[in-house]
């Protein structure tokens, strides 16, 4: 706007390569040049403009995500863009939509639990966009219990044909995005019934509505389940609502790979297990802890420059206020946030890692991997998505009344991330998943079965269950092995102190129910542990760059001693630290906030997020926040008219009353 860096001091007082961070934080090189790339050409280009999203009302809003996802789409074959340029226009076009559910879950489910002839088949079609899927699980009924879905698969030899039916109301379909307005088919979920008998939850092709007017196809009942939460933000999205009336689809419509229906109508298992059913939740799952750090990280970027800019109270003989960023409150609430979007960064890139090998090891019949894959997928979904949801809120707070603003870019940001929290997995009911796990684990320690992978530390039980942590002065909890012994041992103490809880029950699953609250902080410690140590495991790596590796360091640190200083209780009562030793903690924190905050604008620019990305006035990048502010107040269509629509109805008629009233 005036052409100055509002931030240029802060920016000069970074004692670290800024370049060379945001390498570290694309993942390589290449990865860096390419979102370079590809969020720029979206922030130059009108047809993606997303500033008046909060303004429009729905019908509006959703035609202009129709309108954009045929735009990119458009771009992205005109560009010649690669799957991976794709995947980063979408990104940064930062707008749901239904072709989220077409490739991030509908081509998944085939892919995963088609049969090769029906990947041939289908996947060339989605390919190409010439039909359009969503992903059909969730019923009114019910969600997370996916045993418990009603809609039935009921085979019929005579025809060679599934009949799809909805035989209740709660079994009406209910969520799936996508499905509402947009969806041309559905891998649909549903109880397969053979002969009388039911086989469980399988998944289904269906075709939803005509290739050739978009009308539902007879025996079909779809539309959208209304508004969400929020102006703009998962508004945009069309979760629908679906009925089935005895609809009709061939036999070769049932995802075959995990279970058949033969000709002749006989059920039959392959050798992998059933589990493979729910592959594509897995595969999200991983999709959403990388999309974690995103989040939080676009927030944080946001708070950390306003708190900048910001100034309140501590003139001295009339000279400039304090910048809030300066505060201690303001450092202890902004700092860990930082750190844990780094945090996540890094325990997403592993668990993509995870994913790819446990996805090689099944194509070889190695079910091995699986278990873990399932705990580590479900267990980090929730964690840190939990952690991002409420770390935007606090950005929002730690921005004070402009936070609250619409053109502060949280409130929306907010309100299309908290259902994180929910989809893919309501985030407790994926803990207790990982609490079984870590049950299982435990019950297996004494019978030689060597504890694997993310439970290895599990393997020195003797050791953990007995170990004092050795911290004396403050500065010895920057040694990993000190952060590790004590994450290690709250793991396995809580874990350990479950089981043995569990063997007082005569009935195991009542003792579950019973002890699950328990059960779930067991589950939490475990992930904490998960990603302190894949932070550490990062610091182990070649990592370039003048300054770098110290940043990571300090921000590594401020993580692990956050978290130890926020269950603080669970360390104390498990004895695996003393008071004095968690308050050593606590100064060791204070410290490392200081180190990090000459680098705080620099560590939030290696993000390299665009002001088109971030939408948010606070967070732009030249600081210059307050004309912004005030231009952009007078754009509110609010401000159209200087007398309000409504005066001469309702405001002038008000004011001649009390006219009358005060001459009486
Ligand atoms: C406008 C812009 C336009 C741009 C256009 C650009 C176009 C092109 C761009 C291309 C770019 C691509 C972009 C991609 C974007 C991707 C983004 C994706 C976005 C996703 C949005 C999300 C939307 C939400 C979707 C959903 O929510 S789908 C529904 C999810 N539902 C759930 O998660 C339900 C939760 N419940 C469960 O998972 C299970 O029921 C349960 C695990 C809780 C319990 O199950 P069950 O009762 O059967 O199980 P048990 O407890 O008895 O366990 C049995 C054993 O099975 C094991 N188990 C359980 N689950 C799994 C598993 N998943 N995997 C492996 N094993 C599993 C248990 O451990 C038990 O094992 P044991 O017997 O050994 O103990
Ligand atoms: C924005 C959005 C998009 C979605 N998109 C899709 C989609 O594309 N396709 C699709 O199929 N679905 C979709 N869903 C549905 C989503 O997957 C489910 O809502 C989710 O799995 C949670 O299930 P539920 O709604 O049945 O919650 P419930 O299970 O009913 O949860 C209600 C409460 O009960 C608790 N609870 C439930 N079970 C237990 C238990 N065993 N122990 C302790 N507590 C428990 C939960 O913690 C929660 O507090 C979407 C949902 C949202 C919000």
């Amino acid at each position: 706007m005036d052409g100055i860096d509002h931030l240029a001091d802060e920016r000069n007082k970074a004692q670290f390569d800024v370049d060379a961070m945001k390498i570290v934080w694309a993942g390589s090189r290449h990865a860096f040049e390419v979102s370079d790339r590809i969020s720029k050409l979206v922030a130059a280009d009108p047809g993606f403009r997303k500033d008046n999203r909060p303004m429009l009302g729905r019908n509006e809003l959703f035609k202009n995500t129709l309108r954009k996802a045929a735009y990119a789409w458009k771009r992205i074959i005109e560009l010649h863009l690669s799957e991976e340029e794709a995947a980063k226009l979408r990104f940064y076009v930062d707008e749901p939509a239904y072709t989220d559910l077409h490739w991030g879950m509908f081509v998944p489910a085939i892919k995963g639990q088609g049969t090769e002839e029906q990947q041939q088949k289908w996947l060339p079609l989605a390919y190409k966009m010439q039909i359009i899927g969503c992903y059909g699980q969730t019923e009114l009924g019910h969600g997370s219990n996916v045993q418990g879905l009603e809609t039935t698969a009921t085979f019929d030899p005579q025809t060679d044909e599934f009949v799809i039916h909805s035989p209740t109301l709660t079994s009406s379909k209910w969520w799936p995005g996508g499905l509402g307005k947009v969806s041309t088919h559905g891998v649909i979920y549903a109880r397969l019934i053979t002969d009388g008998r039911d086989h469980g939850v399988h998944g289904f092709i269906v075709q939803l509505r005509s290739l050739e007017d978009h009308s539902p196809l007879p025996g079909i009942t779809v539309g959208d389940i209304g508004m969400k939460f929020g102006n703009g933000a998962y508004n945009t999205m069309d979760n629908g609502v679906l009925r089935f009336d005895h609809v009709r689809i061939p036999r070769d419509q049932m995802l075959m790979r995990v279970s058949q229906v033969t000709r002749e109508g006989k059920y039959m298992q392959s050798d992998v297990p059933r589990q493979l059913v729910y592959g594509t939740m897995v595969y999200v799952r991983q999709t959403i802890v990388a999309d974690a750090s995103c989040a939080l990280s676009r927030a944080v970027c946001i708070a950390t420059r306003y708190s900048a800019v910001r100034r309140q109270f501590g003139s001295q003989d009339g000279g400039p206020e304090s910048q809030v960023i300066d505060y201690k409150t303001q450092q202890n609430r902004l700092f860990p946030l930082l750190a844990s979007a780094y945090a996540f960064r890094f325990v997403g890139e592993w668990l993509k890692w995870l994913y790819t090998d446990v996805t090689q090891r099944l194509q070889t019949n190695d079910f091995s991997t699986l278990p873990e894959a399932h705990a580590c997928t479900a267990g980090l979904k929730s964690v840190t998505t939990t952690a991002t949801a409420d770390g935007i809120e606090e950005c929002r707070k730690l921005c004070g009344g402009h936070g609250y603003l619409c053109t502060s870019g949280l409130p929306e940001l907010f309100a299309v991330y908290v259902p994180a929290c929910t989809y893919e997995g309501d985030n407790i009911v994926l803990l207790l998943q990982v609490a079984r796990f870590l049950m299982k684990t435990v019950s297996q320690l004494g019978s030689g079965k060597k504890p694997v992978g993310t439970t290895s530390y599990m393997g020195q039980i003797e050791h953990l269950m007995q170990c004092r942590s050795n911290v004396q002065r403050a500065e010895d909890w920057l040694k990993p092995s000190a952060i590790l012994e004590a994450f290690e041992s709250r793991a396995a103490r809580m874990s350990v102190a479950c089981a043995q809880n569990l063997t007082k029950f005569t009935n195991p699953e009542e003792g579950f129910a019973e002890l699950s609250a328990d059960l779930v902080e067991a589950a939490v410690a475990h992930c904490q542990l998960i990603i302190v140590s894949k932070f550490i495991e990062k610091l182990l790596q070649d990592i370039p760059g003048k300054g770098v590796r110290e940043q990571l360091e300090a921000l590594c640190n401020i993580y692990a001693l956050f978290l130890l200083h926020k269950h603080q209780g669970d360390f104390l009562s498990t004895g695996c630290i003393t008071a004095k030793q968690a308050s050593l903690a606590n100064d060791q924190l204070r410290s490392l906030y200081s180190q990090v905050r000459p680098n705080a604008i620099a560590l939030v620019d290696a993000f390299n997020y665009t002001d088109h990305f971030l939408g948010s006035i606070l967070g732009c990048y030249d600081g210059n926040v307050y004309p912004k502010l005030y231009e952009a107040a007078w754009k509110d269509p609010l401000n159209d008219s200087v007398v309000p629509e409504g005066y001469h109805e309702y405001i002038r008629p008000l004011l001649k009353q009390n006219l009358r009233t005060a001459r009486l």
